[in-house]
Formats: structure tokens, sequence, C-alpha cells
């Protein structure tokens, strides 16, 4: 018999059996818990992708709920093996949750959680930071500077691209999109162009009033438009970043015919999820053009990257850290907590996913509902009044 993970246990004698997968930032999610009768077990094995069967083993026989990562593989097997526990709650620790059969999770009554809007200014600032790095060429300088090579101020050294007057394209101007087009427009004061299924009014009328504001005060003013394809986008951006969510109509959204539709110099930005690039026609395409560039947090096998990419000195690579700030880590860990004990508690879900914040004030309890329960109207939970 396989040796059992170390878990470490925190209110041995709660009635409700609760496990997370992985430790979490912060303290507070673990006391929401404690404080509500939850036993909670938290896997502390040093692997850092754990297998189905590993979750498996963990889950038991008996359990209420688990909180678990966006590298697990919730399908039929995970869903089924949590509900012959007894368990009807899961929460993802992401707003991102390709990684979830949403339909076995129905099919088995247990109600699937997200993490959205703590992590959209996050995530954002580093699609941004990935956009300047890659503009003015500041990893290559970086390594240039470490290996001893600077000999003095030259006029070609790593000369890169100015972003003001520049367009910046945006793919998915959902939450951290329209939070990311805003950044480039009022910080670098960067005309948008943004494709995405849906308008996004609230962003545009942003636009148009800070253009207002730049003109008032006698600059040049900015400019927006929505696209009426993705392609439109593609041609005119001179910095694009990817924020749709992936499903199957954003997978290798952008393609080798896609990229070739770029400027020669555009700037490529990933903060989604990796297989809404297809990595081997842009390894391809890195190589052929030497001005183009890429930042990427996100990879399509990860934690793998497709051979090659290593190598390229226009590619800005990151490990998956677009959330990684400390206020955000925490405020995902509350959520994600939150959302499986509402379930087990029998609150409703909250009304606005978009607003999450009266769950992330640490002065006061948070409301009794579920944060952000994505099946709820296939399961047919109540909406709260809060
Ligand atoms: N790298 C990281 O650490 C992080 C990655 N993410 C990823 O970012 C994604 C977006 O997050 P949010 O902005 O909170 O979600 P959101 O739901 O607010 O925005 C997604 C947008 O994509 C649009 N969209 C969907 N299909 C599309 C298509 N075919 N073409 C164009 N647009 C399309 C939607 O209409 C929506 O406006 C998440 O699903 C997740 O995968 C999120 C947080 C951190
Ligand atoms: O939330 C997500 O979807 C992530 O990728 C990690 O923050």
């Amino acid at each position: 018999m396989a040796k059992p993970l170390q878990v470490e246990v925190y209110n041995p004698n709660g009635k409700y059996r609760v496990v997370s997968t992985k430790s979490m930032p912060g303290t507070r999610w673990i006391n929401l818990l404690v404080d509500q009768d939850c036993r909670l077990e938290i896997c502390t094995e040093k692997k850092t992708i754990l297998s189905v069967e590993d979750i498996i083993s963990l889950i038991g026989n008996k359990c209420d709920g688990v909180i678990g990562q966006l590298t697990e593989d919730w399908g039929e097997k995970l869903f089924s093996a949590l509900s012959r526990a007894g368990g009807t709650a899961f929460s993802n620790m992401a707003v991102g949750y390709n990684n979830v059969d949403v339909d076995a999770a129905n099919k088995h009554g247990v109600a699937v959680g997200n993490t959205p809007g703590v992590l959209t200014e996050t995530t954002a600032e580093l699609a941004a930071s990935l956009s300047l790095a890659a503009a003015r060429r500041i990893v290559e300088a970086d390594e240039f500077m470490r290996a001893g090579l600077y000999d003095g101020w030259l006029p070609h050294l790593f000369v890169g691209n100015l972003l003001k007057g520049q367009t910046v394209g945006v793919i998915g101007a959902g939450r951290i999109g329209s939070a990311y087009a805003r950044m480039m427009v009022e910080g670098f004061k960067m005309n948008l162009i943004y494709y995405d299924l849906y308008q996004s009014t609230r962003l545009e009328k942003f636009v148009t009033a800070y253009g207002q504001f730049l003109q008032a005060n006698g600059e040049q003013p900015v400019t927006w438009k929505r696209a009426s394809s993705m392609d439109e986008v593609l041609r005119e951006a001179d910095v694009i970043s990817l924020h749709p969510v992936l499903d199957k109509t954003t997978y290798h959204l952008v393609n080798k015919e896609r990229l070739a539709k770029m400027k020669k110099e555009a700037i490529l930005v990933n903060c989604s999820r990796g297989p809404v690039i297809d990595e081997v026609a842009l390894v391809e395409h890195l190589k052929q053009n030497p001005m183009f560039r890429v930042g990427l947090d996100v990879f399509e096998d990860e934690p793998y990257m497709k051979p090659g990419l290593e190598k390229m000195k226009n590619a800005i690579i990151v490990p998956h850290i677009a959330s990684a700030s400390k206020w955000t880590r925490e405020g995902m860990a509350t959520l994600a907590a939150l959302n499986v004990l509402g379930k087990i508690k029998g609150y409703p879900i909250w009304g606005d996913p978009n607003n999450v914040a009266p769950f992330l004030n640490e002065n006061s309890p948070p409301p009794a509902a579920c944060p952000s329960i994505v099946n709820s109207k296939a399961l047919g939970l109540p909406v709260s009044k809060l």
C-alpha cells in the first residue's frame, strides 16, 4: 500500500473535514475554517504537482470539501471520489478553472469555486511589467551587465521601443484585460484597440474621459477602438496582451498564421493560459523575427517549455507568477476557503463575483455567502440578498 501523504492538521475534532492540497499564504483562511468547526488538513508533501491518485488518497472516506490548485486535474475521478466521501464543495485557488471539468462536478452535485477580482490588478501589473521589460529589453541588458560586458555608453546599446503614442492591443478585455488596458493607456499614453466577444463600455468610457483630460491639458489625446475581429488587433497594435479565458474557442488563438499578421517589431504578452498560443509556432516566429518580442508568464505544457524557447533572447519568460503579490495570494486563499466553507454551511452565493472586497476586509467577519461558485446556476444554488 502507498505511504499516506504528509498532512498538517488543524482543529482535529472539527465537525467538517476540509482538505487543502497545498499550503497557502496567510493564516486568515485557516482561522476562518477552524472558527467554523472545520477540521482542516493541509497537504505538506514536497511534491509540486499532486496526481489524481494522490488527491484521492487525501480525500479518503469522509471529506466535506477540498481546496485545490490549478495544476491539478479535477475531473470525473476526483469529483466522484469527493462525492463518495460525502463532499459537496471544491474551490480552485485561482480565477481560471480550465483544469476543472465542470460537467463532472455538476453530475456529482459538487460546487466549483474560483477566486475572481482579488488578482485583477496584480496580474495586470505583471502583464504591464512584461510589456515594459520587452519594450526596453531589460532582461537582455541585465544579463549583459552581469556578464561584465558593459564597457561604456553607446548610441546603439539596447535600443528598444517607445510606448508613448503607440497602440496597445488587448485580446479579452474582461477584468484583467481591462485593468491592463487602463494601465497602459493612462501610464504610457498609448492608444487602445481591443477585441472581446462583449463590449467593454466601462473601458471605453475611461479612455474617452482620459483622452478629454489630456486634450484639456494641451496634450495629444489617447483613442480607443473596439475591433470587429482579432486580426484587426494583430495588424494594428504594437503591443498585444492576451487575457481571455482558456476554452475551446481560445485554444491556439495565436497560431502561425496569426503571428504572421503581427508587425515585425511587435510585442506579444501572455498572462492568460499557455495553450492560447501555439508555442511551437511562436518559437519559430521568434527565430525568424529577431525584432519581435514576447513576455510569457504561462506555457503550453507547464511546467515545460517547447524546445528552443529558453534560448531565445527576444523572449522574457517567468514561471506563472502573475498573481504573486502577498495581498493577492492571501486573498485568493481566503476566497477559496470561503467558497468551500460557504457551501458546507449552506450559505447562498454572493451576487457579484466582480466585487469580492467585503470578503477581504480583515477587520470584519466575511459575509455569510460563497464568494464565487461557477456552477451555481447548474446546481440551482440560491443567490445571496446581502
Ligand atoms: N497568469 C496568471 O497567473 C493568471 C492568469 N489568469 C487567466 O486570465 C483569465 C482571465 O481572467 P479574468 O480577466 O478575471 O476573466 P474575465 O472572465 O473577466 O475575462 C475574460 C474575458 O475573455 C473574453 N473572451 C472569452 N472568449 C474569448 C474569445 N474567444 N476571444 C476574445 N475574448 C474572449 C470574455 O468575454 C471576457 O471578457 C483567467 O481565466 C485565467 O486563465 C488569471 C489570473 C492570473
Ligand atoms: O488565478 C489564476 O487563474 C492563475 O493563473 C493564478 O493566479
